[in-house]
């Protein structure tokens, strides 16, 4: 991997426009850094958001961009200062790799809503680099924004937990949503939405998949334990269902009304947000005020949580569901999830691809 002194080259798939199509691009990481680890990436999930950024459908996307945020690598090289991390170590990067340390989030160890975020990718590191992402063969990240991938956990298993998993854990744990016994709705069942089922009945809820369609069904009730299943075209399915939920975790990542899953909520109950929707959604304000109910949303979760949620699935036997493929298939993987055809996580397995080998275009 070369001297702490060195820059390193590195190929990376990389976005070159909205067109979102992945290609090799070579690049350099900086130098070694005293708090530094040099990760060689094994295995980077595919999210949703990954299309949001390649494809610009939040307007802010700069190219070339290299997406992946579900990353899981082995540990090659650390700076003198790191104290966490040696090499040999597997550990798990995911959307966030720097904050400012001073301000309230991040002296509440929530650096996620540190308003000094940085970004893996589609970013500006600071030493004014862009930031570039998992779908390469290495990242250099900062110690404080790495994790220890726990034994007991495949790395193509625990990469979905870096994003997916954690983002369903992070808001059942600070809504006070961990109790057994509760009702919870899971909409969308993709890769969010299939931890979140997988997450809430490891806590003793009983779930309800909300989903656009009857396809998924079976999957649901049977493979992931799902208790009930309702596809939300169903008018009479969804009047039956009224005011029977404590929380839904909506993770529907294009725009769509509020109110049929509004009317679901019980007294108190809570629609998290997930999905990235740069449209406004609406709904007449009686649907909360009577039943006192709260529309929020939740970003990713700590780097504690992130530790956290990897406990809680060894702990709990929990793995995510994924289908692995190589770097070389990952348009056709983008293809597929855009069009909801993925049980449930696309995983590359970089590594295994020899990405270093391809001549970049
Ligand atoms: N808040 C946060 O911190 C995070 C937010 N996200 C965001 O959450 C959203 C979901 O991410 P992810 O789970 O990776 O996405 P997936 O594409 O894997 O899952 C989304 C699910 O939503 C349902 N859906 C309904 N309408 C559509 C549609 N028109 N196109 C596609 N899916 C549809 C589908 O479920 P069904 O078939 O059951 O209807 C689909 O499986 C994205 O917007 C992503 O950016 C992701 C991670 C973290
Ligand atoms: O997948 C993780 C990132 C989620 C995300 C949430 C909100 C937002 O504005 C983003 O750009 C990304
Ligand atoms: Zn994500
Ligand atoms: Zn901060």
């Amino acid at each position: 991997m070369g001297s702490l002194a060195a820059e390193k080259t590195v190929t990376g798939w990389a976005a070159r426009d909205a067109s979102g199509h992945l290609t090799p691009y070579n690049y350099t990481l900086r130098k070694t850094g005293p708090e530094d680890v040099v990760v060689k990436v094994l295995y980077c999930g595919i999210c949703h958001t990954d299309i949001h950024q390649a494809k610009n459908h939040l307007g802010a996307s700069k190219y070339p961009m290299v997406p992946g945020h579900e990353v899981v690598g082995e540990v090659v090289e650390v700076g003198p200062e790191v104290t966490k991390y040696s090499a040999g170590d597997v550990v798990g990067v995911g959307v966030i790799v720097g904050c400012c340390r001073e301000c309230h989030p991040c002296k509440a160890n929530v650096e996620q809503y540190c308003n000094k975020r940085i970004w893996s990718y589609n970013d500006v590191y600071t030493d004014g680099r862009p930031t570039q992402g998992g779908f390469a063969s290495a990242m250099i990240v900062d110690q404080k924004f790495v994790v220890k991938i726990p034994a007991g956990l495949a790395p193509e298993q625990a990469a979905p937990l870096l994003c997916a998993g954690v983002t369903v854990y992070s808001p059942l744990k600070h809504f006070g949503l961990m109790s057994p016994g509760l009702r919870g709705g899971i909409l969308g069942l993709g890769g969010v939405g299939h931890m979140g089922v997988k997450v809430a009945k490891s806590m003793g809820h009983h779930v309800t998949v909300i989903s656009s369609s009857a396809k998924k069904r079976g999957e649901a009730m049977d493979d992931l334990g799902a208790d009930a299943y309702l596809v939300s075209s169903d008018e009479a399915a969804m009047v039956a269902a009224a005011d029977s939920l404590d929380y839904i975790i909506n993770t529907v990542p294009v725009h769509h009304p509020l109110e049929p899953y509004l009317a679901l909520l019980k007294l108190d109950g809570k629609l998290i947000l997930m999905g990235v929707i740069n449209q406004p959604l609406s709904f007449i304000s009686p649907m909360v005020m009577l039943g006192r109910k709260s529309i929020t949303g939740s970003f990713i979760g700590s780097m504690a949580e992130t530790e956290e949620v990897l406990k809680f699935c060894v702990d709990k036997g929990l793995t995510s569901q994924i289908e692995v493929v190589k770097m070389d298939y990952v348009n056709q993987a983008i293809e597929r999830l855009e069009r909801n055809d993925v049980r449930y996580r696309f995983v590359v397995d970089v590594a295994g691809s020899n990405i270093d080998d391809a001549p970049p275009v």
